[in-house]
């Protein structure tokens, strides 16, 4: 397992950016169900880049690439560096880790493999590979669980922040809830001795939510790319438009976060497309 990577903020509060799901492909002119999600992406970028948050790092929460292709990772590494900050990274459902591993260790640009951060002096951020090769629903390994458990003793005095892929709680959509985490009873069970877990961050279900469960803010944020409607029980896209998370870590343990989308460009999927 890699080691821990420290990040000293100059400030008390850590800030960050989630982004999640591009789904880039191979080709720059593919699009998922009537999305281009490279000029979506880009368009999020561009928006980010106009915004006054002074963060200090992103978080890449999976499903970088929907075609394994080697030019898709590539292509987000090359993307990313407009941003100019560290990129930390998990694996989605439809990743292909060996290739992760080939373009995003950091040789090509500020992208960084550590699954462990060292947030300023009060947070750790823990994130997790919930993949299960080649199905959609998530998984924890006993090895995750283990490490989860081991980081979470072993920096009792940090709050912490859990990310992983998948989503823990019901978006009320049968046909993705299917693709849930399936094991949230081992992640509670490995979280409930450890008092100064915050919250949870994820991807995968393309949409935002904000929300408790058991205490732990639990947080969603809409992809780069199609928008999932919740509350639908055939697959249903949104017309709600790309976006991306702003977090803050403050000292007393709080989290401040909100959701935006972008506002300079509309892209709307084929809404008659029933999945993929
Ligand atoms: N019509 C559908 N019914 C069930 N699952 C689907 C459908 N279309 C796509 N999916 C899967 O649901 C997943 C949800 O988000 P992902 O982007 O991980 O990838 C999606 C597909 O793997
Ligand atoms: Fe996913």
């Amino acid at each position: 397992m890699l080691s821990s990577f420290s990040l000293n903020t100059a400030d008390s509060v850590v800030r960050f950016l989630q982004i999640t799901d591009p789904h880039l492909f191979k080709e720059e002119n593919s699009d998922l169900l009537g999305i281009n999600t490279l000029e979506s992406f880009k368009q999020v970028l561009t928006e980010i880049l106009q915004q006054d948050f002074p963060y200090e790092f992103v978080l890449a929460t999976g499903d970088i690439v929907q075609d394994s292709s080697d030019e898709a990772y590539q292509r987000f590494v090359q993307l990313v560096q407009c941003l100019e900050k560290t990129v930390f990274w998990i694996p989605g459902n439809h990743d292909f880790q060996p290739k992760m591993f080939d373009y995003l260790t950091g040789q090509y640009g500020n992208i960084n493999p550590n699954k462990h951060i060292l947030a300023g002096e009060h947070w750790q951020i823990l994130m997790l590979d919930s993949q299960v090769f080649g199905v959609p629903h998530g998984q924890l390994s006993q090895y995750q669980l283990d490490w989860l458990v081991a980081k979470l003793k072993e920096y009792p005095n940090r709050y912490s922040l859990v990310v992983l892929h998948h989503h823990i709680l019901p978006t009320h959509s049968s046909w993705l809830d299917q693709h849930n985490l399936r094991n949230l009873h081992d992640l509670m069970e490995a979280l409930s001795p450890f008092e100064k877990v915050k919250g949870i961050l994820h991807g995968h279900i393309h949409q935002q939510v904000d929300d408790y469960w058991h205490g732990y803010k639990v947080m969603s944020t809409p992809s780069t790319c199609i928008q999932f409607k919740p509350d639908c029980h055939q697959f249903t896209l949104d017309n709600l438009q790309p976006g991306w998370r702003e977090i803050e870590l403050h000292a007393d343990g709080n989290i401040y976060t909100q959701v935006k989308r972008i506002q300079q460009k509309t892209f709307l999927p084929n809404f008659k497309e029933e999945g993929y």
